[in-house]
């Protein structure tokens, strides 16, 4: 530990030398889901570069995490290892280039604004199913059906549950060609096994053996084949415009090519097999779900919490869609480009951003800004520090959505690589246009169909593991369906 702490090649970099002795800290920190409180305060006391375990170092200084994630683009870290569902390496967890550059190139266009164009009636579908229980309950003519809820007085809603369900749902429809309907109950399966696999992946990466005690369930991925097979199996009508079927065929495609001999280069060692199309497709649940519906949640968290920016919002919609019919839902071309829905949105992710740190190997012995990193160290890009820099985002504690709006916004404009929601470079968020699909069409449904009102008092702490939750599971909002002008 002394070695560690004063002769370690990083011992120059600031920080406590009891935590940059052992991994112990780091490890309790994550394990209890705090460090999302203790990293702010870390970079406050000690700087933007600060050594946070033996060879591990928090970067908060936006050239550096430039160079980290774009630049020099620097490779995922071995922890990904835990994202290997049942041991298969997938987009998300690659960390071999070859492989990983192969199925990026063949999963990416169904992620392209145009495919996902056609993915628009799925996420209705779930709005709409989302919007029936809502009203059921406020009419009181349905109580909710899952296990877990807590009966709330009138009028009152736990928008962070419906907000998880609708995420998975969403999912659900998109990657595996079916709702798993949990806005109306908690029966489907796959969501408990997502929320066993995460725990797991979370254990597994301070305590590897973990997996001989407690091992995956594969019912998860056994789930992903089965509706890889399901939709094989089904004819012409079978077939619907989703992320599974752009799979299929880019598997499809992929083998005609090879049969044709203008084989990619980058495939020459992988073939995109049925089990690697469900594999992607959890992946695609793991990291799609509670990012999506975490922002959606603190979106409406800021909104009830100041009205005017609530009723503002409401204006744009309201104008955006004037011509729709009674009760309809907005359409993805009327609300894309809506500047304050998508600032709402943006604020939300600058102030709360769902991934922490993003976790990078430094593979051979560097300087960075003068600072020397030998082999073997894992540089953690830690992107709130900018989002609440007082130097890029003036009022950096306030929700302030005209800052997005060049127009509006009190402010200089937003500078390039303050902001990393989404992360950056080649190993970007691929679910990004998705997401903000997604947030968009639901934010502006219920901002459009209901009447919002803060419950005050609540309690708000957050936990955070791989992505943050709020520590009590619920956030209560009082709604009312709006009276039709
Ligand atoms: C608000 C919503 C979301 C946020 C803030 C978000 C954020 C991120 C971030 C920061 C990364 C980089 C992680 C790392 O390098 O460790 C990432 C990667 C990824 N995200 Fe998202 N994400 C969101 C939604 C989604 C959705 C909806 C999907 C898919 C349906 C998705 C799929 C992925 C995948 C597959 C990767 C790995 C990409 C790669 O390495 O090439 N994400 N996301």
């Amino acid at each position: 530990m002394i070695s560690n702490a004063f002769f370690h090649p990083l011992s120059p970099i600031p920080g406590n030398k009891l935590v940059a002795s052992t991994r112990l800290f780091e490890a309790l920190l994550i394990l209890s889901g705090r460090v999302h409180y203790c990293f702010p305060l870390v970079h406050k006391l000690y700087g933007k570069v600060v050594r946070v375990g033996p060879n591990i170092v928090s970067v908060a200084d936006k050239d550096m995490i430039r160079e980290i994630l774009v630049t020099t683009d620097y490779p995922k870290t071995a922890h990904y290892q835990v994202f290997d569902l049942g041991g298969h390496e997938n987009l998300f967890s690659a960390r071999n280039k070859s492989f990983y550059k192969s199925r990026r190139r063949l999963v990416a266009p169904a992620f392209g604004l145009q495919y996902l164009r056609s993915v628009e009636p799925h996420i209705h579908k779930c709005i709409r199913a989302l919007l029936q229980e809502i009203d059921g309950i406020l009419t009181g003519s349905r109580t909710t059906k899952n296990k877990t809820a807590k009966v709330l007085p009138s009028g009152q809603i736990n928008i962070y549950s419906f907000m998880i369900r609708l995420s998975l749902d969403m999912i659900g429809e998109i990657a595996f060609g079916q709702s798993f309907e949990t806005v109306k109950d908690d029966a489907h399966p796959v969501p408990h096994q997502l929320k066993k696999t995460i725990r797991q992946m979370m254990q597994q990466t301070f305590i590897p053996w973990i997996k001989y005690v407690d091992p995956f369930d594969s019912s998860f991925l056994d789930f992903g084949a089965t509706c890889v097979k399901q939709r094989k199996a089904s004819d012409e009508e079978g077939r619907r415009a989703d992320l599974l079927q752009y799979l299929i065929d880019a598997q499809a495609k992929e083998r005609e090519d090879s049969n044709g001999g203008s084989k990619h280069e980058d495939t020459a060692c992988e073939e995109f097999t049925d089990q690697a199309i469900g594999v992607e497709t959890c992946v695609f649940l793991v990291a799609g779900a509670d990012t999506s519906s975490i922002i959606m949640t603190f979106t409406l968290m800021f909104l009830v919490k100041h009205p005017d920016k609530l009723i503002k919002l409401r204006s744009e919609l309201d104008f955006a869609t004037a011509t729709n019919p009674c009760g309809s839902l907005p359409t993805y071309e009327q609300i894309r480009k809506l500047p304050y829905l998508t600032g709402c949105i943006n604020e939300s992710m600058r102030l709360r951003p769902p991934a922490l740190s993003i976790p990078r190997d430094v593979d051979e012995d560097v300087v960075i800004n003068n600072y020397y990193f030998p082999k073997g160290t894992t540089l953690l890009p830690y992107p709130l520090h900018l989002h609440l820099s007082e130097e890029y985002f003036p009022q950096a504690d306030k929700y302030i959505p005209e800052r997005w709006i060049p127009d509006e916004s009190p402010f200089p404009p937003v500078q390039d690589f303050t902001y990393y929601p989404f992360s950056a470079g080649s190993r970007n968020c691929i679910g990004k246009n998705l997401a903000m699909m997604e947030m968009r069409l639901v934010l502006a449904a219920l901002v459009r169909t209901y009447d919002m009102e803060l419950v005050p008092n609540q309690r708000e702490d957050r936990v955070q593991y791989l992505t943050p939750s709020l520590a009590t599971g619920s956030y209560i909002i009082k709604m009312k369906r709006r009276q039709e002008e």
